[in-house]
Parts: C-alpha cells; sequence; structure tokens
C-alpha cells in the first residue's frame, strides 16, 4: 500500500519564541534550524522578519539547506495596496522559500481586531498572496481562530480558507488559536472543510496546547484528512505551548495508526535521535529537561515499581510500548523504597556488581535502602550514594581515608573598616595512612568552607581530586520548619566528563551537605581505579 506523505512544519523559532521566558539570540537560530534541518523536518520556520532585528537579520540568508525555509508575517493591512504595505515588503526582502501568513479567519477578530469588513480580509489574503507568489515565494496561510471562527460562522471561515487555497497557497493551515478545541471537535470540522471543497492535501493543522491536547487535536486532524502538522520542539510556544514535534513524529512513526497509513521525512533511523535533539535543545534554551516527557524524557522508560521491574526484565514489552532505543532513549530499572529483588538486582549488574538472588546481603541492602528512604534519603537520584551503600554491604569500598572530626563557625562581625560581613569558616580533621590531618579553610558559606577544607589535604590522595568539581548543590526541607529534616544533593564532575550525585540527610543541613560531600569524593576515589559503575557520565 502507497502511504500517504504527512508534511512537518517546524515553528520552535517563530510561535516557540512567543513562550515566555525563551529570547532566541541569532546564534541559538542559526544551531537551532540547522538541528532541524539536519534531523529532517521539512519546513523551518525562521522568525517572523520585521518584527525585530534579531529575526530580520536572520533573514538575510537561507538558514536551512534539506528543509524550506519559511518566513512568518501578517497579511497586508486593509486600505493599504499590497505594494504600499511595509510589513509585506519587509517579508519580500527575507531570504526565504516560503512565506507563510496569518490571516484572520473569525468574522468577530476582523470586526474587533482588524475592524475592516469582511471583504476587505478576503482581499488582504489574496492581494498579499498574489505578490509573495510574483516573488517566487511558497504561499501558506495560518487561518488564525479557525475553529472558533467556524463555530462562529462556518461560510466566512470557509470563504477564508478558499479564498487562500484560489490564491494560490500550497497549504491552508487550520490554527486553534487559542487552544480550546477538543479533539473530536477538530475532527469533525476538518472533516466538513474537506468535504466544501478544499483537499486534506492541502490542509494543515496548527494546535495549541491549552487542554493539554495539542498533540490529540493533531492527530485528529491528520486522521480526518489534513497532511500538514505545526508544532515545535519540546512543545515550547505560546502560553501553554504548541503541539510538541517530540511527542507527535515518534507516534507517527512508530504506532501502527499512524505509520501504517502514513510516512513522515523522519526515517525510522533518524528518530533514533531524537531525545538527543529533545536534550541538546533544552541544554541551549538552559532549561532543565522534562524528565516525562513522552519518548523522550529520562523517566520514559524509567521504573521503580518492584512488580514492574521483575516482568521488564524478563520481557521488556511487558512494561514498555515501544522500545527505548527506537527513539535514543533508554531503559532505566530503579532502586527505591518502591522496589524488589529485580530492581537491585538489575541496577547493580548494570554497575558492574553481580549479587545472586539468594545472596542474604542483598536483603540487608534492600532493608537498609527502603529503611533509609524513610529517614529522607532519595537513593533514585543519588546514584553514587546508592552504589556506595551497596559496596559497603558487599564489603568492597576501600578505606581510603577517615573523617576523625570537622567543626564550622559562621561569624557576623564589622570588619577593621567598618563593613558589616559573615565570615564562614571550617576545621576538618582526617586520618590518611595513619597520619592525622588538619586543614582550615574559609568559604562563601559554612558548606563552602567545609567543602574547601575537606579536600584541601588527603595526602596522597589529593592529587587524584584535584579535578573533582560540584556542578550542583540542592537542598530540600522534608519536614518544615528550622528544626526539619534536610536532604543535600549534591552532582559533581570531572575533567574526564563523568558526573555522579550523592545525597545525605540529617536534621542538620551541614552534616546532611559533610554526608554528601563525602560520598562524591570517595566516589571519585573508586572510580580513578575503575571501581565505580559510572552509569552516572550517560
Ligand atoms: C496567532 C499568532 O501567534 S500570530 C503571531 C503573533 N506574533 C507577533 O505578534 C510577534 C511579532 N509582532 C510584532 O513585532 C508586532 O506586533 C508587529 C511588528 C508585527 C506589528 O507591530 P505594530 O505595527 O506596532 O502593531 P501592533 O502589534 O500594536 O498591532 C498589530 C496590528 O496588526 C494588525 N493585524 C493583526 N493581524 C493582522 C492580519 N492577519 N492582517 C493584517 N493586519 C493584522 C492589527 O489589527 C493591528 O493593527 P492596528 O495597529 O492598526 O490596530
Ligand atoms: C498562527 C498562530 O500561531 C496561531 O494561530 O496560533
Amino acid at each position: 500500500m502507497t502511504k500517504e506523505r504527512i508534511y512537518l512544519y517546524d515553528t520552535t523559532l517563530r510561535d516557540g519564541q512567543q513562550t515566555p521566558g525563551v529570547d532566541f539570540s541569532i546564534e541559538d537560530k542559526i544551531a537551532i534550524s540547522a538541528m532541524l534541518d539536519a534531523f529532517g523536518l521539512d519546513y523551518v520556520e525562521g522568525g517572523y522578519p520585521g518584527a525585530n532585528p534579531t529575526d530580520t537579520a536572520f533573514f538575510t540568508e537561507k538558514r536551512t539547506t534539506r528543509a524550506r525555509f519559511s518566513a512568518f508575517g501578517m497579511t497586508k493591512r486593509a486600505g493599504v495596496s499590497a505594494s504600499n504595505d511595509p510589513g509585506l515588503a519587509t517579508l519580500l526582502q527575507a531570504k526565504s522559500d516560503t512565506i507563510c501568513f496569518v490571516a484572520k479567519s473569525w468574522d468577530y477578530h476582523v470586526r474587533v481586531a482588524l475592524g475592516c469588513s469582511n471583504e476587505d480580509n478576503l482581499e488582504s489574503i489574496s492581494a498579499s498572496l498574489a505578490v509573495a507568489q510574483a516573488a517566487g515565494r511558497e504561499t501558506m496561510v495560518d487561518c488564525e481562530h479557525f475553529f472558533d471562527g467556524f463555530k462562529a460562522n462556518p461560510d466566512y471561515a470557509l470563504a477564508c480558507a478558499r479564498t487562500a487555497l484560489e490564491a494560490g497557497a500550497r497549504w491552508v493551515v487550520l490554527c486553534d488559536t487559542n487552544g480550546g478545541t477538543q479533539p473530536s471537535e477538530v475532527g469533525e470540522i476538518v472533516g466538513k472543510v474537506i468535504a466544501a471543497g478544499i483537499p486534506g492535501t492541502n490542509l494543515g493543522i496548527h494546535a495549541h496546547d491549552d487542554t493539554g491536547q495539542a498533540v490529540a487535536n493533531s492527530l485528529a486532524a491528520v486522521e480526518a484528512g489534513a497532511r500538514q502538522i505545526q508544532g515545535t520542539l519540546n512543545g515550547i510556544g505560546e502560553r501553554c505551548g504548541n503541539a510538541n514535534l517530540t511527542t507527535l513524529i515518534p507516534t507517527l512513526v512508530l504506532k501502527p495508526t499512524f505509520a501504517g497509513r502514513f510516512e513522515t521525512g523522519i526515517s525510522v533511523e533518524a528518530l533514533e535521535g531524537i531525545s538527543r535533539l529533545s536534550r541538546n535543545f533544552d541544554e541551549l534554551l538552559n532549561r532543565a529537561p522534562n524528565a516525562q516527557a513522552p519518548y523522550v524524557g529520562a523517566s520514559a522508560f524509567a521504573t521503580k515499581a518492584g512488580i514492574h521491574a521483575s516482568a521488564l526484565i524478563k520481557e521488556p514489552q511487558t512494561y514498555e510500548h515501544v522500545p527505548p532505543e527506537t527513539v535514543g532513549n533508554r531503559r532505566r530499572v530503579m532502586v527505591s523504597d518502591q522496589g524488589g529483588k529485580a530492581n537491585f538486582i538489575a541496577e547493580l549488574k548494570r554497575r558492574g556488581i553481580d549479587v545472586p538472588k539468594d545472596d542474604g546481603r542483598l536483603d540487608s541492602l534492600i532493608a537498609a535502602v527502603k529503611d533509609r528512604e524513610a529517614q529522607g534519603y532519595a537513593y533514585e537520584g543519588a546514584d553514587a550514594s546508592f552504589e556506595l551503600l551497596a559496596r559497603g554491604f558487599l564489603h568492597t569500598v576501600p578505606d581510603f581515608f577517615r573523617v576523625t572530626s570537622f567543626r564550622c563557625m559562621v561569624e557576623r562581625r564589622y570588619d577593621a573598616n567598618g563593613a558589616l560581613k559573615t565570615v564562614s569558616e571550617a576545621i576538618v580533621k582526617v586520618i590518611v595512612d595513619g597520619e592525622e590531618k588538619m586543614s582550615v579553610a574559609e568559604g562563601h558559606g559554612p558548606v563552602n568552607a567545609l567543602d574547601i577544607a575537606l579536600r584541601k589535604d588527603l595526602g596522597r590522595f589529593q592529587h587524584e581530586i584535584a579535578d573533582l568539581e560540584l556542578a550542583d548543590y540542592k537542598v530540600r526541607i522534608l519536614n518544615g520548619g528550622t528544626e526539619a529534616i534536610t536532604r543535600v544533593l549534591i552532582e559533581s564532575h570531572d575533567s574526564t566528563g563523568a558526573r555522579w550525585s550523592t545525597v545525605g540527610v540529617s536534621d542538620n543541613i551541614i552534616d546532611a551537605s559533610f554526608q554528601a560531600l563525602m560520598d562524591s569524593i570517595v566516589y571519585k576515589l573508586m572510580k580513578n581505579r575503575e571501581m565505580a559503575g559510572l552509569v552516572a557520565a550517560e
């Protein structure tokens, strides 16, 4: 059976730029358009030339090689000829293959927002398309508020779509601009538009996620006959975002309902790059990835539950809807107070530690993890502390050094110039190879002072931790108030690029930090001896 082609249109650099908190530089735009182009999107919308200097500069050259490069802008204003409309002139100057015009298709908006007649708006659509095509551009029209407009006045909404098609638009894109339309309504309305004579092969869908259904709405439109989908990376976009391409693409490529009937420009092999694409994009935005994102999130194929882990290890498809490798993700069986033997054996094995199911030390380790998690520890996010705990039960952690005492002092005082200063100081005593050493350090706060003092003199191990750096320090108060239990999570890394996480828990924040710092150093020393599992580096 010949498959029908679904075209993928990325609007990360335009609607994505309308996300609160997102502001792309031209370098960001260059990097993102290259990522999208290489991944296999059909269209990359670069922005809105004329809206700001960055977007205008971005369109001084074509930025894609495979994908069609699209410039977005509104149709000409009513009462002005197309040749005299400054916005349209800027769009025509932009170096793009395609111009995507946004046009009103709800008569209410024509009256309130544009303040012109319905006929004037139709004339703006056809005149704008005519000059863009005369300038050699492919054109498409994003029919703003199409679904709300169709519900209010179907004849006018259809007239806008038909005007766009008759004026030569390659795509007439039906937009759920306010994001409130339900999937069944999308399916029904797209069906009616096709029945009214606008072929599905010219129809696109642009859905917003205000009811959490932008992906469902996009798929409903495809099932009803639309053949172009607009969306963004990781679902960024105005308000609640746009249809998430990192969810839509795997669904289209992997799910038989769609994969059996349709094809996109993304091959099964290319799809393996989608988790990396999603994470690289978050990295560029300086945002923490959404661990629970479908297909691409770090937790998308993770299981904590013992009953699930036990079956998953026997046959992965017992608890996986698709194999994680198909989207470049990985299976994670986690250890926690929700886990059973299967979780622990799998996680230890992954770290190169083989423990038989009937080994009594395994029962002791599981009991210890459950007991410590009840006290506030969380091992699923502290892989290195878990490994140290496990190796402790298996008696395989070398006795590198021993801290016999530490003291931290915080003093607020006036200095010699009369300025008020808060000074933190720490003293740490350690025994290395039978010799006691004392280190004193000042720091930006007591934990920093303790960290510096602890790492100041570890005798023959000192040079081994020279490249150890703390990448992140997180404090979580577990049960309120200044007398609460505190959990500290520390992320460390070294010059090899490896990263690992450690945890400490106490009713004293310094003590909790100390535990996490100690685990980080001991783990690093183990890693230097190639003892540590190092899965944290992935
Ligand atoms: C649904 C969407 O996401 S559409 C994309 C929305 N994105 C953006 O607006 C981001 C970029 N926009 C901008 O930088 C600015 O709004 C500009 C440069 C486009 C226009 O700026 P200004 O000329 O100062 O106008 P302003 O933003 O205040 O208002 C928009 C104007 O466009 C008109 N307009 C809006 N849509 C259309 C349209 N499809 N066709 C013609 N005119 C339109 C409005 O009626 C309004 O005109 P008015 O000033 O006469 O009332
Ligand atoms: C065009 C667009 O972004 C919208 O209607 O939502």
